[in-house]
């Protein structure tokens, strides 16, 4: 049996999980989450999820975890057929989980406080001081970059995954990304579109683009 993942597929997060499975070749089972419609409040989901997040992914045996960073890293664990995506080793699989703590902690936090204002509470616009914050991401991962192919280093991983889902919404929709002032960020999400599991990533970053557009004054 397959595991089940509830998803909205316009959620970066969802994404991340998505791109995952795709490149270890694992089916999941998806069971659709309408958060506008408020699905993930009613009591059968928080008994799943009491934190009412997507993804939440309850595996063939009924273990249900959540939080798309330790999704994608249980997944690899368990169903790849190696480590390569987050390795054992352990000083390669701590700068993976900086780079997921980073998507976590610094990076995603940034989108919500631009996306969910535009949701929830009407607003129509970004903001200057937004915009920068966002900026202040890329500048990061412009480091990281520097020299390596990945996020992480000369592998590509997980926290590529999880990274790109959050950074291919903040560039569609939100602060395209200045190739002149990011070139180490251009070149990889180039080479991320190029992959055959950024497919995963695609339809729904178009749902969240025309979401997002469709409650913002005319851009
Ligand atoms: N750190 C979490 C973030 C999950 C998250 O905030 N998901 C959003 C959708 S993008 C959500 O479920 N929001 C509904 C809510 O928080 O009630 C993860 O990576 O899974």
């Amino acid at each position: 049996m397959a595991p089940t993942v509830y998803l909205i597929y316009a959620s970066p997060p969802v994404r991340a999980v998505l791109m995952t499975a795709k490149a270890i070749g694992l089916t999941l089972t998806e069971k659709q989450v309408n958060l506008l419609a408020g699905d993930h409040l009613k009591p059968e989901y928080l008994k799943l999820n009491p934190q009412h997040t997507v993804p939440t992914l309850v595996d063939d045996d009924g273990f249900t975890i959540w939080d798309s960073h330790v999704i994608i890293t249980y997944l690899v664990s368990k169903y790849a057929i190696n480590d390569a995506l987050y390795p054992k080793d352990l000083k390669k699989r701590a700068v993976v989980d900086q780079r997921l703590h980073f998507e976590s902690g610094f990076v995603f936090p940034r989108l919500a406080a631009i996306s969910r204002p535009i949701f929830f509470e009407g607003k129509k616009t970004i903001n200057q001081k937004d915009k920068e914050s966002v900026c202040e991401a890329y500048g990061f991962l412009e480091t990281f970059l520097n020299g390596h192919q990945w996020v992480a280093g000369d592998f590509i991983s997980v926290a590529d995954y999880s990274l790109v889902s959050v950074i291919s919404s903040l560039n569609y929709i939100m602060v395209p990304i200045d190739a002149g002032k990011y070139p180490n960020l251009h070149a990889w999400l180039k080479r991320m579109e190029e992959r055959p599991e950024y497919a995963a990533n695609v339809k729904g970053l178009e749902d969240y683009s025309k979401l997002l557009k469709s409650k913002m004054d005319s851009a």
